[in-house]
C-alpha cells in the first residue's frame, strides 16, 4: 500500500497553487498535479494575463489613432499582430517564474506531470502510479463550451485556447458570445483593425451586468467600429477556402456572412470528467460542476473543491479567495464559510465595466426596497480632461448604505474597491459623500453620487427655512 499522504491537490492553477504554497510552507506532506507540462493554469497561459496583454496593445493601436484628438500629430501605422503575441508570450514567461514548479519544491511541495484520475476516494493514479491521500483539493479549473452549431467542427474555430496563438491578424472576425471573454476580446481585436462581428444569442451583451451601463458599452464599442449582433444565434457553419462562412440566425431573417476567423465565446464546462469523479463517489451539479457545501466540501467531506470546477463564479480571485477558505478548513481544521455576498467582478474593455456586491437583479429577487445614486462620468472634470466621457456610477442604497455598484469607467477596476470595502464594511453613505477624495480624479464619481443621493435634501424648502431662521437668530 503506497504512503498517505497529508494533502493531494489536482490542478495547478491559482486555486491549486495558492493551496499548494501555504501546505507546504505550514509543513504538511503535499503532493499537486498539474496534467499540462508548465504551472500557472488558464488564467496565465490562456486567460486574464494574455487578454490583458493583448488588450494594452490594442489601447496603445487605439491612443495612436486618436492622437489628433489631443493635439499630437502622428500617423497611425498597421498592426503586427505576431509582434503583439510576442509581448504577449514575453508577459507570460516572466510571469511564470511565480509559478516555476522548483518554487513550489522548496516550499516541500512534490509537483508531479500528468492526469490525475480518481481510483477510489482516498486514491489516484496518474500514469500508472497510485497516491493516497488523507485529503484532496481538486482545482481542475475549465475549459470552452463549443455550442452545437450544425458544421461547426468543419471550421478551424479559434477559443481562448488557441487565438493567442494567431500571428495575422484576421480581417474580418466572428466573436461568438458576448459574456467577458467575447467582449473584451471583439473591442481589443477591433482596435487593433480586425473588421469584428459580436453575436450574442441574448438581448444585450455582458447579461450578468447592469443593462443601462452595458447599453452605453454597447453604444461605445459600435462607436468603435464593432459591429454588435444581439438577438442573434448562429444557425449554421461551414468552411469556404481559408474563410468560413456563418448563417445568422436574427427572429426571422437568416443571411449568411463570411469571415476570416471565427472565435467562440459562449461560456465554459468545469474540467470535472477526466478526474473519474463516480470512483470517489463524488456528486456533479446540472452545469458539470462539483457539488460543494459553503465550506467547500464535496460530497465526500474529505475532497475538497475551489476555482471554476466549482463555483460559481469563474474569476481568478474567487479561486485564491476559496484556496483561503479550504486553507482554514482542511489545513488548520477552524471551520470557515464561503461568502460571496461582496465579489467584484471586472469587464477589462474601454471603458471598463465593474460590478460590486448586488446587481439590480439580486436586489429585486431579494424584495429589497432600495433607492439608487447615480453620476454620468460627462461631469466629472477628470474624465472631460482625459477625454473619456462614457460612463456612469449606479449605486444601490438600502437603509443609507450601498448594498451595490456597478461602474462604467476608464479604470474602473481600480476604483470599485472603494466600494467593495464601503460595502463590505457597512459604511453609512454620508461618510463617503464626506470623504476627502482627491481632485481632479477618477474616484471622485463616489462622492459625487453620493453628494447626489443627499443634494434634494439638503436643498430642501425645509432646510433653506432652517438655514434662514438660524442665520437671522444667530449674530
Ligand atoms: C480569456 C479569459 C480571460 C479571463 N480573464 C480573467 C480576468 O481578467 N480576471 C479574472 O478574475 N478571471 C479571468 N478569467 C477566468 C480565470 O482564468 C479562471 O477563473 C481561473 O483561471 C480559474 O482558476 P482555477 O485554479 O480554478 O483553474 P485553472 O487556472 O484553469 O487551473 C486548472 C488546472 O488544472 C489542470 N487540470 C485539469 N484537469 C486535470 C487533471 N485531471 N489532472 C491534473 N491536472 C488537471 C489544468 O491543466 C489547469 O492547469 C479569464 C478566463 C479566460 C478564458
Ligand atoms: N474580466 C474577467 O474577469 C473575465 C474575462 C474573461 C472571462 N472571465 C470568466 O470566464 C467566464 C466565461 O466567459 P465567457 O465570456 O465565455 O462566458 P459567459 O458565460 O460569461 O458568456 C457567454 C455569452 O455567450 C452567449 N451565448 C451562449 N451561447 C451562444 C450561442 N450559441 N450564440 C451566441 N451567443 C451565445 C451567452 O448568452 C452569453 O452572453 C466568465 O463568466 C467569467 O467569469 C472573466
Amino acid at each position: 500500500m503506497p504512503e498517505e499522504h497529508d494533502l493531494v491537490i489536482i490542478g495547478g492553477g491559482v486555486g491549486g497553487l495558492v493551496t499548494a504554497s501555504v501546505a507546504g510552507q505550514l509543513g504538511l506532506d503535499v503532493v499537486l498535479i498539474e496534467r499540462e507540462p508548465a504551472l500557472g493554469g488558464d488564467c496565465l497561459h490562456y486567460g486574464c494575463v494574455p487578454s490583458k496583454t493583448l488588450i494594452r496593445s490594442a489601447g496603445v493601436a487605439h491612443t495612436v489613432r486618436r492622437a489628433g484628438d489631443f493635439g499630437i500629430d502622428t500617423s497611425p501605422g498597421a498592426s503586427d499582430l505576431g509582434a503583439v503575441m510576442d509581448r504577449v508570450k514575453a508577459v507570460i514567461a516572466r510571469i511564470q517564474h511565480h509559478d516555476d514548479p522548483d518554487r513550489f519544491r522548496g516550499y516541500g511541495v512534490d509537483v508531479r506531470f500528468g492526469e490525475a484520475a480518481f481510483q477510489d476516494a482516498h486514491t489516484v493514479t496518474i500514469k500508472g502510479e497510485r497516491i493516497r491521500g488523507r485529503r484532496f483539493v481538486i482545482a481542475t479549473g475549465s475549459r470552452p463550451a463549443v455550442p452545437p452549431i450544425p458544421g461547426i467542427e468543419s471550421v478551424p474555430y479559434l477559443t481562448n485556447e488557441t487565438i493567442f496563438s494567431e500571428r495575422q491578424l484576421p480581417a474580418r472576425l466572428a466573436v461568438v458570445g458576448s459574456g467577458p471573454i467575447g467582449t473584451e476580446l471583439a473591442q481589443a481585436f477591433a482596435r487593433l483593425g480586425s473588421r469584428v462581428t459580436l453575436i450574442e444569442a441574448g438581448p444585450r451583451l455582458l447579461p450578468k451586468d447592469d443593462p443601462v451601463l452595458t447599453a452605453q458599452l454597447q453604444e461605445h464599442l459600435l462607436g468603435e467600429g464593432v459591429e454588435v449582433r444581439v438577438n442573434t444565434r448562429v444557425a449554421s457553419a461551414e468552411t469556404a477556402g481559408d474563410a468560413a462562412v456563418l448563417e445568422l440566425d436574427h427572429d426571422t431573417a437568416c443571411e449568411a456572412r463570411t469571415f476570416d476567423r471565427v472565435l467562440i465565446a459562449t461560456g465554459r464546462v468545469a474540467n470535472t470528467e477526466s478526474i473519474n469523479p463516480q470512483a470517489a463517489g463524488l456528486t456533479l451539479d446540472r452545469d458539470g460542476t462539483l457539488e460543494v457545501d459553503n465550506r467547500l466540501r464535496t460530497s465526500q467531506r474529505h475532497i475538497y473543491a475551489v476555482g471554476d470546477c466549482a463555483g460559481p463564479y469563474p474569476f481568478t480571485h474567487m479561486a485564491e479567495y476559496q484556496a483561503g477558505i479550504v486553507i482554514s478548513n482542511a489545513i488548520f481544521r477552524l471551520p470557515r464559510k464561503a461568502n460571496y455576498a461582496v465579489v467584484p467582478w471586472v469587464t477589462y474593455t474601454d471603458p471598463e465595466l465593474a460590478q460590486v456586491g448586488m446587481t439590480t437583479t439580486a436586489a429585486d429577487a431579494a424584495g429589497l426596497d432600495y433607492e439608487r445614486a447615480t453620476f454620468p462620468l460627462a461631469d466629472v472634470d477628470r474624465a472631460i480632461a482625459e477625454g473619456e466621457t462614457t460612463g456612469e456610477l449606479r449605486l444601490l442604497i438600502h437603509n443609507g448604505r450601498i448594498i451595490g455598484a456597478s461602474l462604467l469607467a476608464p479604470h474602473a477596476g481600480e476604483i470599485i474597491h472603494e466600494l467593495a470595502l464601503a460595502i463590505t464594511e457597512r459604511v453609512p453613505l454620508r461618510r463617503l459623500a464626506g470623504m476627502i477624495h482627491a481632485y481632479p480624479t477618477l474616484a471622485q464619481i463616489g462622492k459625487r453620487a453620493a453628494g447626489g443621493y443627499y443634494a434634494p435634501k439638503l436643498f430642501s424648502a425645509r432646510t433653506r427655512r432652517l438655514v434662514r431662521w438660524i442665520n437671522r437668530l444667530l449674530p
